[in-house]
């Protein structure tokens, strides 16, 4: 059975309730956000299959969540690189890029030249929050992970798509589909168009507000902070 879903307006009131009467921060579930992120990464592309990760981040959370993955990436060997045009100087994101810079870990302007030179790609452009078009210099980034041989796998939402409609009918996102997805403490509702390997990362939501919120928390294995699960009308 599919996971059940949660709307965008939904996953922004749940985070916000952890950060006001759960206690939680954000740095905080942005770590166990990206922190899923990359155990997913290791799922799908084990050291041995080749360890060269483009991360590409937006401006948002979600790219915050890149970052993270990024840096948790560095730490089981991989060799993370870093496309983050659009940076926010807000504290938390300067403070996860300085992080970064002082393990070393590249940052690139160049999308394309890359693209040529990695073996897996993290998309961590747009998470629930976004919508409309796509604004520069998002348009041919989307269109460069469409058109891709390499795999791809995206941060809560393939970058581009509607979080209720799923995917675009025009524009950059149009045909866009990821080898992989992994949904950050519930799946969207834009699951029900996607194929692919589907995980889900969350193992930190307690069965209180899970079931008040009518969401599903799978069985995690040992000490995996991810899961796979299957997607609508797929098998695992
Ligand atoms: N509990 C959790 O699971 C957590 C998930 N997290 C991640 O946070 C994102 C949502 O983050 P948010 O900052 O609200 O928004 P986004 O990153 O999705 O995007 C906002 C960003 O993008 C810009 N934008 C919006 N639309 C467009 C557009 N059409 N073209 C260009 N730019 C656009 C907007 O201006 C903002 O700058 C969620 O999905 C998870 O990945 C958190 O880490 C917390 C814990
Ligand atoms: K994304």
């Amino acid at each position: 059975m599919a996971l059940r879903t949660l709307s965008a307006k939904s996953a922004a009131a749940l985070d916000q309730e952890l950060m006001s009467t759960g206690a939680f921060s954000i740095d905080q579930l942005m770590e166990l956000a990206g922190l899923s992120v990359s155990q997913a990464v290791f799922k799908l592309q084990p050291l041995s299959k080749g360890k060269r990760i483009l991360v590409a981040c937006g401006p948002g959370n979600n790219g915050g969540d890149g970052l993270v993955a990024a840096r948790h990436l560095f730490h089981y060997g991989y060799l993370p690189t870093i496309y983050y045009p659009k940076q926010s100087k807000n504290d938390l994101y300067q403070r996860l890029k300085k992080q970064l810079e002082d393990l070393k870990v590249p940052f690139t302007d160049d999308f394309p030249s890359a693209l040529k030179s990695t073996d897996h790609i993290v998309d961590a452009i747009f998470g629930f929050s976004f919508s409309g078009e796509v604004r520069e210099p998002f348009p041919s980034v989307i269109e460069a992970l469409r058109d891709t041989q390499i795999p791809v796998l995206a941060v809560d939402a393939p970058s581009s798509w509607n979080i209720e409609d799923g995917p675009p009918s025009e524009g950059p996102g149009k045909g866009f589909m990821p080898e992989a997805l992994i949904s950050l403490t519930a799946p969207k509702p834009l699951v029900k168009w996607f194929k692919g390997r589907h995980f889900l990362g969350g193992r930190f939501l307690g069965p209180e507000v899970a079931e008040r919120y009518g969401l599903d928390v799978p069985k995690y294995e040992g000490l995996d902070q991810v899961v796979e699960v299957p997607v609508e009308g797929g098998k695992l």
